[in-house]
């Protein structure tokens, strides 16, 4: 057992912590710092399911020795000059939300964000909220639709770290906001306010990372969750279902992955001389390679050359004002109770003025 931080935090206000978790990012976009992060990445036995005796020689043999410098390439297109779009878009997410929540909660609460793979890391991020006194914590993974690779995956370390602290905070967990109206109507929202710029496309394609199939198979409520989402933003913006098509982007490996894939859609398209496309990809709650490069750049390029029209990318919700108001509706959905905590101050000053009267070995630490 860890004693973890927060072994002596009496003489703190009671604190309140929101941990934001997304993926994560390589530190640069060379191939040293993405090998570093595909091999944490791809070694998470959530991601990839194959037994570790098939998986291990695939991964070092071939995937780490070809694919950091073929990735790196492709954050290079996309890197801004303040870091990684993911992880920038995040703390401005963290900053926004925080501010958010202590117009309602007050001064007490502590927002956090954290990366599942790389920095700054699930432990800091429990640890510092920790350490700020937060006893109660909840953890919202930044993924709408539940998935085990992702979802799961963060909720797991989460627990793994907190399971060997000796006081274990107060936890709750954001399982997934694929259908709660304030994150549809902020899609909706997102859409309406590109066609107020352009008019709308023929056709509002929602792209979706994809899982493999035997995910999907096995019970993971991941596609389900995403053809609601689709489906609620499509019903907000009472757009007919001919309009609309639900597809899964960045395929990795060979076994078979949720269909259709969202580039031989867009080129089915494309050759069929769609005159103008425009997509979603609702899952995402920051820009990152998968929208900006994948979507925005090489799908853009199927389309076109394949024939179609304009190709239009909506971007993530990112740090857009409606965006942080359905973070704040839902992690305060989750916080409820939380505001009335007992007067702790009052409760402490009692501890300290019982604990100077009847001194002990080790009473200078409270
Ligand atoms: C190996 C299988 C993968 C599964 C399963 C998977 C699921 C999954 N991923 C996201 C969100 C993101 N993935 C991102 C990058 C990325 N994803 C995989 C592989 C799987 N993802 C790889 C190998 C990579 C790295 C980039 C590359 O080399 O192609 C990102 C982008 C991170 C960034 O820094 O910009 C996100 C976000 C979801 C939501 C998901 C399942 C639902
Ligand atoms: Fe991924
Ligand atoms: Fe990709």
């Amino acid at each position: 057992m860890s004693n973890g931080p927060g072994g002596f935090t009496h003489s703190q206000p009671e604190g309140l912590g929101v941990l934001l978790i997304n993926l994560g990012t390589p530190e640069a976009p060379t191939p040293s710092a993405l090998r570093r992060y595909l091999r944490e990445f791809l070694s998470d036995r959530r991601v990839v399911e194959l037994p570790r005796w098939r998986w291990w020689p695939i991964l070092h043999l071939f995937v780490l020795t070809t694919r950091p410098r073929r990735s790196a390439a492709l954050y290079r297109r996309i890197w801004w000059e303040e870091g990684s779009p993911l992880l920038v878009i995040g703390r401005r997410q963290a900053q926004g939300l925080q501010a958010l929540l202590r117009e309602r909660w007050g001064p007490q609460v502590w927002v956090r964000l954290a990366m599942r793979y790389g920095n700054p890391s699930i432990r800091q991020g429990l640890r510092e909220l920790s350490s700020l006194g937060c006893r109660r914590v909840l953890l919202f993974p930044l993924y709408p639709q539940y998935a085990s690779a992702t979802t799961g995956s963060s909720l797991e370390v989460a627990f793994r770290e907190l399971a060997r602290w000796r006081w274990v905070p107060e936890v709750r967990v954001v399982a997934s906001y694929h259908d709660h109206p304030a994150y549809v109507k902020a899609l909706a929202n997102s859409v309406r306010e590109s066609w107020q710029r352009e008019a709308p496309g023929e056709k509002l394609l929602f792209s979706f990372h994809g899982i493999p199939l035997a995910a999907f198979l096995a019970g993971d409520p991941y596609f389900c969750h995403c053809q609601k989402t689709a489906r609620l933003v499509a019903e907000e913006l009472e757009l007919p279902r001919d309009r609309w098509e639900v597809a899964f982007q960045s395929k990795f490996g060979r076994d078979p992955w949720l269909e259709p894939a969202t580039i031989e859609l867009v080129s089915q398209w494309g050759r069929q001389g769609l005159s103008s496309l425009d997509v979603l990809c609702p899952g995402f709650a920051a820009d990152c390679l998968e929208t900006l490069e994948e979507i925005a750049m090489t799908n853009r390029e199927a389309f076109l050359h394949a024939g179609g029209g304009r190709f239009r990318y909506i971007p993530a919700l990112n740090d857009r004002p409606d965006h942080l108001q359905a973070l704040s509706e839902i992690a305060s959905g989750h916080m409820a109770g939380w505001g009335e905590a007992a007067d702790v101050s009052e409760r402490e000053r009692r501890f300290r003025e019982f604990v100077a009267a009847n001194p002990f070995p080790g009473a200078e630490r409270f």
